[in-house]
């Protein structure tokens, strides 16, 4: 498996876009900026979208990738039965955006929306799969398991602490890789527990959970919080806390296993 960081910043500004990873070239997890760095043939190869949540940063190219897409096939959407209603509801409603589940015709959508539960694998192609992981946001939200016979890739997507995630990526033997959210600077730790992300110090805090060796990346970090997050997270790498191998990841990571 492949996994292509397109986006992984916490806003716009600078060079940083927001979240998308291309799996293969068929799969996105998320659509936020960072998709407009593909070519048109790149976004046509896109079958399937995994959808974290629903806020603007994940969603913002979704409505022009469905529209720019060629293909027989729809573009598959897959997300918390929440979700998927609120993008029937706020953004694919002919209002924001036509409803590309009818179009060109009902029998043969642009569109499809296919509601996922926690736990429950998707089978894909090629003896991959993905598995909805818990967060804790501020509206109903996801991270994923990317799997194939040979390894995991982990995604928190955007959380607050989450006990829940920890018991399922300590079970995984063969994790190349833990990306996790960081949004916040501790300096904004109000802000961050109010909008539901981690900051350097919760960080840590769930970090004390993790009993596995896998490389951790973070993701999501506010442009204008990127140097003090970056400063703080080196001091959390001294000696005596024990934590090792944990960095920013950048909007040009490429992930193999
Ligand atoms: N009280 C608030 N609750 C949630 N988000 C807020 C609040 N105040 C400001 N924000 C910003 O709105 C952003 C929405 O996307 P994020 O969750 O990435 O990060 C959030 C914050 O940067």
């Amino acid at each position: 498996m492949k996994v292509r960081v397109l986006g992984c910043s916490g806003g716009i500004g600078g060079a940083g876009d927001t979240t998308a990873l291309l799996l293969d070239e068929d799969v996105l997890i998320d659509a936020g900026t960072g998709v407009a760095r593909l070519e048109l043939d790149s976004l046509s190869r896109i079958d399937h979208v995994f959808l974290t949540h629903t806020h603007m940063d994940h969603i913002a190219c979704l409505p022009m990738l469905v529209d720019a897409r060629q293909g027989e096939t729809p573009l598959v959407v897959h997300g918390l039965p929440q979700s998927l209603e609120v993008l029937r509801r706020h953004i694919f409603n002919w209002q924001i955006w036509p409803d590309f589940t009818t179009l060109p015709d009902p029998q043969h959508p642009k569109l499809a929306f296919a509601p996922l539960a926690v736990d429950e694998a998707i089978a894909l192609s090629g003896e991959r799969s993905i598995t909805p992981l818990p967060a804790v946001h501020s509206v109903p939200a996801v991270g994923y398991l990317l799997e194939n016979p040979a390894g995991s890739l982990a995604f928190s997507g955007d959380t607050y602490l989450n006990p829940d995630f920890w018991p399922r990526i300590n079970r995984q033997t063969k994790l190349q890789a833990l990306i996790l959210e960081t949004a916040f600077a501790d300096t904004h730790q109000p802000l961050a527990q109010a909008s539901r992300h981690l900051c350097p110090r919760l960080l840590a805090a769930e970090l004390a959970c993790y009993t596995g060796k896998a490389p951790v990346f973070l993701t999501h970090l506010k442009p204008d919080q990127k140097a003090e997050i970056a400063a703080a997270v080196q001091d959390l790498l001294s000696p005596d806390h024990g934590l090792q191998r944990v960095r920013a990841l950048t909007g040009t990571h490429r992930f193999q296993w």
